[in-house]
């Protein structure tokens, strides 16, 4: 019987026995200690999950149950054993942190890496200085990155959290279909001073070559082949596909069959970061990265960051029977951090099947969401303290500003520290009255108002603090979640790095095009579908 289905299973057990989950507000009550024992740290950042429904016995068995399979697991990973195994690809990405490429790729694509990245870091090293490779007089104010998923998100959080010091180099991102959001960039853009960067594992996907093709021609408006072909960079496992695009085989950069795309910042699909944040920073954050590779590798359990966290993150969903999660970072440079968790998460472990194909009788991937606190407080939070749904959160704090506000930055982590203590504690009917007793508790009405100001408390959360938003603690964090969502992948023994759910709705698409734009009638399967093609195509006339 395969270990990794047992965990699994036995954590269900577990949620059956009536011991588990425990009120965390209670455990939090009842020991002083709680911090100091349910608390890890690393140099630049610190883990407080005292706020969990677990208690030493639950927590126990957790490491117990899971200890040999998650050691196997990573070690198969980083040897470069092929784990992906409906794609039959090792999982690689990791090798663009510590930039080892001997020890795992053949000789000619470890020196196809090496390559890429010495190209990457040439050609952002003079975009960011604002000018085109080789040609410091050939102003470029402006990148377009085209991507999607995996091609974008992470990019995308790194720009906004390591933003050009200065006014330029401007970057933009252009994913979805939605064409609107191009047009309107487009007129404020000027074709000689911008660059065009597209990213796109398989050079296939029909969003990107949309923006692609489209920008290509707006090149082609206002320059020649060649002054347009020096404007084109591409990131792909798929050279061939990007060359007769028109990327000129000296813009294109590699990623690796073996890196996943939700997986992929690391590696030259960051080269819009690194245009952005310059080199030597994006350099620092796959040093973070390494850093929390190793420590994951090395360190026991019982202080290993991502081993705890996936962990947890089970319990929540196979013990507590919890089916969210979110991020609430107290930093406004990490925005983009829920959207890219949610892919690395529910791509990863958004599974129904084990690696054997047996369908599970357990929950996988949370639905992960999120927004910055403290914008979230106002808007989310309402019902993680008295809706009936409980979800747990992460909170992710900052402790040294980068502005001399020190006044709002107190502020501001006292707040996140309040909501984490408000979602565990609660405060019961007597609290409420007990508070109401300089108005008139006493009356009804005030009494009547009691039930509506209880909070349940018992709500888990985590607290993640780095000390300083800087590129090194970034990477420790991006990679603290890529491997607590690998752990979760283990414990529910699947594949974390297929992603066949996205297939079927992109062949639908494909046969449904012709049929919007009236060339056919709906093929006879997809007759539940003709109401709707009608209507929209009488609309639009
Ligand atoms: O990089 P690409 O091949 O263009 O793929 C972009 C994205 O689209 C796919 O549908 C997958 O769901 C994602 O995992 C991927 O990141």
């Amino acid at each position: 019987m395969n270990e990794s289905r047992n965990i699994a299973e036995k954590l269900l057990l577990l949620r059956k026995s009536n011991s588990f989950p425990v009120d965390p507000g209670r455990l939090l009550r009842s020991d002083p200690d709680r911090f100091q024992r349910f608390s890890a740290r690393l140099p630049g950042m610190l883990m407080d999950y005292s706020r969990n429904a677990v208690d030493d016995a639950g927590l126990g068995v957790l490491h117990e149950l899971s200890a040999a399979s998650i050691a196997q697991a990573r070690q198969r990973m980083f040897e470069g054993r092929r784990i992906n195994t409906t794609e039959d690809r090792a999982v690689l990405h990791h090798v663009w942190r510590s930039r080892d490429f001997d020890a795992l790729l053949t000789p000619d694509e470890a020196r196809n890496c090496r390559d890429g990245i010495q190209r990457m870091r040439s050609i952002s090293s003079s975009l960011h200085a604002g000018h085109l490779p080789g040609l410091p007089d050939e102003p470029v104010r402006d990148v377009v990155h085209i991507g999607i998923g995996g091609s974008l998100l992470g990019p995308k959080l790194l720009c906004e959290a390591f933003p050009p010091a200065g006014p330029t180099p401007r970057v933009h991102f252009l994913s979805s279909v939605d064409a609107l959001e191009r047009e309107q960039l487009l007129p404020r853009l000027e074709a000689r001073t911008t660059v065009v960067v597209v990213v796109s594992k398989s050079f296939s996907t029909s969003e990107v070559l949309a923006h692609g093709e489209r920008l290509r021609e707006w090149q082609t408006a206002s320059l020649d082949d060649s002054a347009a072909e020096r404007r084109r960079f591409a990131v792909t496992a798929n050279p061939a596909r990007a060359e007769s695009f028109g990327v000129p085989r000296s813009g294109i950069l590699p990623m690796g069959e073996w890196t996943g795309g939700r997986f992929s910042v690391w590696s030259p699909v960051g080269l819009t970061a690194a245009i952005a944040m310059g080199p030597d920073a994006f350099d620092r954050l796959c040093e973070g990265g390494a850093s929390m590779d190793r420590h994951f590798l090395n360190e026991n359990h019982r202080s290993n960051l991502p081993v705890l966290h996936g962990l947890l993150a089970c319990w929540n969903r196979n013990v507590g029977g919890l089916a969210g999660h979110v991020l609430a970072p107290y930093d406004s440079r990490l925005a983009g951090l829920p959207a890219w968790l949610q892919q690395v998460s529910m791509e990863s472990n958004g599974k129904s099947v084990t690696h054997a194909g047996r369908t599970v009788n357990y929950g996988t991937s949370p639905l992960v969401f999120g927004a910055c606190g403290t914008d979230a407080q106002h808007a989310l939070f309402q019902a993680f303290h008295q809706g009936t749904e409980v979800v747990p959160v992460d909170f992710i704090g900052v402790v040294r500003p980068d502005h001399p506000d020190g006044d709002a930055h107190t502020l501001l982590l006292s707040h996140l520290l309040a909501q984490a203590t408000a979602l565990a504690l609660g405060r019961d009917a007597e609290e409420v009255r007990a508070a109401m007793a300089d108005g008139d508790a006493g009356s009804a009405q005030a009494g009547a108002l009691v039930p509506h100001r209880v909070m349940p408390g018992g709500r888990p959360s985590t607290v993640l603090l780095l000390d300083r938003l800087v590129p090194e603690t970034l990477g420790m964090l991006l990679v603290l979640y890529e491997h607590s969502v690998f752990v979760q992948s283990v414990i529910w023994d699947i594949n974390a790095f297929d992603q066949w759910g996205v297939e079927l709705g992109k062949e639908l698409c494909d046969r449904i095009v012709p049929a919007l734009s009236g060339e056919t009638a709906p093929a006879n399967d997809l007759a539940s579908l003709a109401g709707l093609v009608e209507e929209i195509r009488d609309r639009s006339r």
